[in-house]
């Protein structure tokens, strides 16, 4: 028993824990606000030949797993052997009740998605959605020169969301809604400092800033269904949270929707944003795939009659175009990875890792692995036909049982986008090497300015 003791703490995987409390938090950020955010990865994989590494970041210890396998262990030990776990940056900005463990939250949140995020429930919002496009195209794109594409692509995003989970509309009111949330991202992922003029404290600032906005749209939800339960807007997400229970029969606090409807906003806007500014920048800089996107969504905009709108059918018809979202993902994933706690220890891939430490695993370190993608740095949708790419190696949206719900959404969001934008333009990039940072999501430092070049009638 002793000798098992003794190897077991021997036996920590290699890496550095750096300076205390700090530990390596800021080569793990710098890399990715000088736009490679894998660079602290691989550097530490080569500095230690190995796929598993320990470092301390975020003022915890972790231990940073790397690969396909690594991806399977953890995606299918959910529960068993990890379980979820996000910094304190993350908790104290989307939690108000901080008590909660993440776990408990993650339930919650969990059993109430479902209904919302699956196929068949979005199916009604694609119209919704094109419709939405189609007024941000009139009042952001059209008749203009040049347009600067991530802070349009956000407005859409965000009003999609606005509208899907809230059914606020007035773009006024959306407007108004949208500013603090840019503080909210970049306080995500920081080092939990709260002092004027950190990003954690920004973010802090913001979220309360917009819980009280949500703590509004509540009550007055409450006294709208009050008057009218049979009204449209039943239909949204927070009318859903406002009637679920949990297994006790207890309904969620108005603070519990509004970190969840909070939570849910920044998930669903910022990600799938990157993900959009990502497309049309490959698109311009790649044109025989801009081609091949623009047949395919053409001959879908031919088949509609005049003023129709899309439709699921016509979702599935943009195979290619999903594909090519997909290489951007894999090149340009807008989730860098995620966290894990040990529930137990464990022993991965011969090395123990105590209960309690932290796990991190990587979108990058199978997505340009040559292993798992030969020519990794290639730009091919092909990769995505047929069978696609091996299981556990193409994982922008995660995986196993805490697998994105938010996945199926993003993919009609963008899809919808993709049709829009290319069938009024083609663009070309106004600034030839723009730098990307990466805080936490990736994003061209100045958004991207493009020329646009309508069609010709
Ligand atoms: C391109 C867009 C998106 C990408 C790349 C993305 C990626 C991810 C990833 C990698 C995770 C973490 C999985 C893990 O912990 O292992 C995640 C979690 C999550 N995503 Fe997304 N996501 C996107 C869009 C969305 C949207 C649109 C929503 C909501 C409508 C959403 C809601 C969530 C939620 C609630 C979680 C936490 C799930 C949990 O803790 O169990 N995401 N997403």
């Amino acid at each position: 028993y002793l000798v098992f003791q003794k190897t077991n703490t021997n036996n920590l995987p290699p890496g550095n824990m750096g300076l205390p409390y700090i530990g390596e938090s800021l080569q793990f950020l710098n890399t990715g606000r000088k736009g490679h955010p894998e660079k602290f990865i691989f550097d530490s994989v080569a500095k230690y030949s190995s796929n598993v590494f320990k470092t301390s970041i975020l003022a915890e210890p972790v231990v940073v797993v790397c690969g396909a396998t690594a991806n399977k262990f953890l995606f299918s030990n959910e529960n068993k052997l990890v379980q979820a776990w996000w910094p304190n940056s993350v908790n104290k900005i989307f939690n108000s009740t901080t008590q909660t463990p993440s776990k408990e939250e993650s339930k919650k949140i969990r059993k109430m998605l479902p209904n919302f995020l699956k196929p068949e429930a979005l199916m009604r919002y694609i119209d919704m959605m094109d419709s939405i496009a189609q007024q941000h195209f009139q009042s952001g794109w059209e008749n203009k020169e040049q347009v600067t594409v991530f802070p349009l692509v956000k407005r859409y995003t965000f009003s999609v969301a606005c509208k899907l989970f809230l059914s606020i509309q007035d773009p006024k009111h959306v407007a108004k809604f949208a500013d603090p949330f840019n503080y909210v991202t970049s306080g995500i992922i920081s080092i939990p400092i709260n002092l004027p003029g950190t990003s954690f404290n920004k973010g802090i600032k913001a979220s309360n800033q917009i819980r009280k906005e949500l703590l509004a749209i509540i009550e007055q939800r409450k006294i709208d269904l009050a008057n009218k339960p049979t009204h449209d807007d039943n239909h949204d997400i927070l009318s859903h949270m406002l009637v679920a229970t949990d297994d006790n029969g207890q309904h969620m606090t108005d603070l519990d929707i509004a970190d969840k409807i909070l939570g849910l906003l920044v998930a669903g806007h910022d990600t799938a944003s990157s993900a959009i500014t990502f497309i049309i920048k490959f698109l311009s800089e790649l044109p025989h795939i801009y081609n091949l996107v623009l047949k395919e969504q053409m001959e879908i905009a031919k088949s509609k009659k005049p003023g129709e709108l899309l439709n699921w059918d016509d979702i599935q018809k943009m195979k290619y175009s999903w594909n090519v979202a997909c290489e951007v993902m894999r090149l340009a994933p807008p989730v860098q990875g995620a966290f894990r706690e040990a529930i137990n220890d464990f022993v991965f891939s011969g090395f123990s890792i105590p209960k309690g430490w932290k796990l991190y695993w990587s979108t990058h370190s199978t997505h340009r692995n040559p292993e798992c993608f030969p020519e990794p740095e290639k730009f091919d949708p092909t990769r995505f036909e047929g069978t696609g790419p091996v299981p556990y190696t193409f994982v922008p949206f995660g995986g196993g049982s805490r697998m994105c719900p938010g996945k199926e959404y993003a993919r009609l969001v963008i899809l919808v986008f993709m049709h829009n934008v290319i069938k009024r333009f083609n663009w070309e990039k106004l600034l030839a090497n723009e730098k990307i940072i990466v805080d936490p999501f990736p994003i061209p430092a100045k958004g991207l300015p493009v020329r646009l070049i309508p069609h010709k009638a």
